[in-house]
């Protein structure tokens, strides 16, 4: 689906606790796509846990960051994690497009500094926790679905590769946007999983026929008694065309 490999699921492994992503990292490896580290992980284990990590799945990446700071803050930010290699790396479209276009140029320019592939850089739309509700407390124009619009159309101009949001948006997104722009969606949730803090959650089968790229899957796994056996089955019902 991406980067080559046919299962669009990424595993979000949300833990402080280098032997515990590891560990899953490894089982995980024949079960899943890729693998995602985020904020809970990388602010206790940096760089170091990262490499681990990469080092025990040897799956592509998504360093799920959402850098969110003045342009010349986060093209340092992006330069900094570049060692990494991700094959996905974000930012929050909420910078705006001089931030979004100063962390594309980081990351381009630091990947051919460093000879490797640059990541495909992703901003996040709407957290996939908030609903109308949450937006307009916040201070923004609802409903949900336009500022995703809004905010997914402004990362195209500024020349990113795709955006972060529910699969609920993906089919319109899709149509304003092509074929190629990457669609990433966490807030899936088969249909034996708990929503948890998700409010904007589709299935992982109705996030693919939306037109979702990547579907970003957490808890339903990894909170698993037996987390390989639960990527199977959302694996199975995916390619059985299964309701999951
Ligand atoms: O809008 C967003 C952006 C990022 N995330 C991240 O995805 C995973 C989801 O984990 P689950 O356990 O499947 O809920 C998590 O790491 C979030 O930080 C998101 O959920 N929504």
């Amino acid at each position: 689906m991406i980067l080559g490999r046919a299962n669009p699921v990424y595993v979000a492994l949300d833990t402080t606790d280098v032997g515990e992503a590891t560990a899953l990292a490894a089982r995980l490896h024949d079960d899943v796509g890729g693998l995602k580290v985020g904020l809970e992980f990388f602010a206790r284990n940096g760089h170091k846990g990262v490499r681990e990590v990469n080092k025990a799945g040897d799956l592509p990446l998504f360093l799920d960051l959402k850098f969110h700071d003045i342009p010349n803050t986060v093209a340092g930010a992006v330069r900094s994690v570049m060692p990494l290699a991700p094959a996905l790396l974000n930012v929050h479209a909420l910078g705006g497009r001089a931030m979004m276009r100063a962390a594309q140029a980081s990351a381009q320019d630091e990947a051919a500094r460093l000879g490797i592939t640059p990541p495909r850089l992703l901003a996040v739309t709407v957290l996939t926790s908030m609903n109308d509700a949450d937006i307009t407390e916040a201070g923004i124009t609802g409903p949900v679905s336009d500022q995703v619009r809004r905010l997914a159309a402004l990362t195209a101009e500024a020349g990113l590769d795709g955006v972060v949001c529910s699969a609920q948006e993906a089919a319109v997104l899709r149509a304003d946007l092509g074929p190629d722009f990457l669609l990433v969606t966490p807030g899936v949730r088969p249909h034996w999983a708990a929503a948890d803090d998700q409010k904007r959650v589709t299935t992982p089968r109705e996030a693919l026929a939306a037109g979702a790229s990547v579907l970003v899957i957490g808890r339903p796994i990894t909170a698993s008694p037996d987390p390989r056996a639960a990527a199977r089955r959302i694996q199975d019902d995916l390619a059985e065309g299964a309701v999951v």
